[in-house]
């Protein structure tokens, strides 16, 4: 006979999954996952039901890896709600099984899974892909993933350091300069924009350190080194012609195929990693439906000699926005980070990232009792 599971709420969740052990896992994990070299990790693309009666959706997200021994699976739902709803708006529960007898060893709630995982990945974006000296964060949105979002950035990137030059006496006898390398730390700016002022407002008031509360995204955007986008929007509320050349945009929101965040000008001026090729290619509105402008300038050889053109009207295709790389290629070494550039991490969210979370919670649990 089997145990019985091990019962989680999200309050152990919270105290027992922190971002120190999280994110090496994770990074490991997705690493592994962007080799589809063996059956080792098998994660089908979310399965998904509208409830569209109710603004709402059930996702059913398993994942089995194998190497690691860990058989889960996620339900969650994600429901577009009104502003100052008292409900979440994204529920979720994970389930662990034993991959070799098939029974359930632990169930535990899944909306602190969801909110520290997303944030964890889109910091290990921000760590590849962030401008060197980055010193303007910009979150748009106040719910939980603005939240765990603002938790981990700060947590991981609060300061920078740089190094100063101090000059002095050393001895007695004669003058000599010296150098001292002295960190100097500078605080992040962290400003925050909600479709309601007032809410945002609410999201800084709980928080201990200073954020700028913004008016617009466009304020809030404007020279922003790092910028999140944790919203329910499906339309397009960050464009490209306010965001600062360089910067890195972790866009967590719009997963659904026909929801947007991001414009088209954003999506084809940046380069684009994703957290599974599958995934955004089935999910995300900003990819699909982004419309990349490609112009042919058609050239007849033998007029080319004579300096002529036959065709000078070019001709234009609209495309889908290229996906340069997933998260995972660049962590295992396949394709390089172009931190130099603009870069888009468009995150769907993935069963194996789930997996590990949920099994680093029950380890520690186990290691308690
Ligand atoms: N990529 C991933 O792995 C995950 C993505 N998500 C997605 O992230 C987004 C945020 O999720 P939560 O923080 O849990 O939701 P939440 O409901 O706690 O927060 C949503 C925020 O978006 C704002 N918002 C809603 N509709 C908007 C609109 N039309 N325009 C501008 N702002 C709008 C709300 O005011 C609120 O500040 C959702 O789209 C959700 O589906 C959630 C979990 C994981
Ligand atoms: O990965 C996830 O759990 C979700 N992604 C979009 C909504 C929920």
């Amino acid at each position: 006979m089997s145990e019985s599971p091990v019962l989680l709420n999200k309050h152990e969740v919270e105290r027992l999954l922190t971002y120190d052990d999280l994110i090496p896992r994770l990074e490991s994990v997705m690493g592994k996952f962007s080799k589809r070299d063996s059956s080792e990790i098998i994660q089908p693309v979310r399965s998904v039901v509208p409830i569209q009666q109710h603004s709402g959706f059930l996702g059913v997200m398993p994942a089995y890896l194998a190497a690691e021994g860990i058989l889960c699976t996620k339900i969650v739902t994600f429901y577009q709600r009104a502003e100052g709803s008292s409900l979440p708006s994204t529920q979720a529960t994970v389930l662990l099984f034993h991959p070799e007898h098939g029974h359930v060893t632990a169930i535990m709630d899944g909306e602190a899974i969801t909110a520290k995982r997303t944030a964890a990945v889109s910091a290990i974006s921000a760590k590849l892909f962030k401008p060197a000296l980055s010193e303007v964060l910009c979150i748009l949105g106040s719910g939980q993933q603005a939240r765990s979002h603002y938790d981990v950035f700060t947590k991981l990137f609060k300061f920078k350091e740089v190094t100063s030059m101090k000059t002095g006496n050393t001895s007695k006898s004669f003058k000599m300069c010296f150098c001292v390398c002295d960190p100097v730390l500078y605080t992040l700016q962290v400003r925050v924009w909600s479709r309601r002022k007032e809410m945002a407002q609410r999201f800084v008031n709980d928080l201990q350190d200073p954020v700028t509360v913004c008016s617009s995204v466009k304020e809030a955007v404007i020279g922003a080194d790092v910028i999140v986008t944790a919203t329910g929007a499906s339309q397009p509320i960050l464009f490209g012609e306010w965001v600062k050349p360089g910067a890195h945009i972790a866009a967590v929101g719009a997963c659904r195929p026909d929801w947007r965040e991001l414009d088209d000008v954003l999506m084809r001026e940046a380069v684009v990693y994703v957290d599974s090729r599958e995934g955004a290619t089935a999910e995300s509105g900003d990819i699909i439906l982004s419309g990349v402008c490609i112009t042919f300038h058609q050239y007849n050889i033998a007029d080319l000699s004579h300096h002529r053109h036959t065709y000078s009207t070019p001709k234009s295709l609209f495309s889908q926005a290229e996906v340069f790389a997933e998260l995972g290629e660049v962590l295992n070494g396949s394709f390089p980070a172009r931190r130099e550039k603009t870069t888009v991490f468009k995150s769907l969210g993935m069963g194996i990232q789930d997996a590990v979370s949920a099994k680093l919670v029950l380890e520690k649990w186990n290691g308690e009792h």
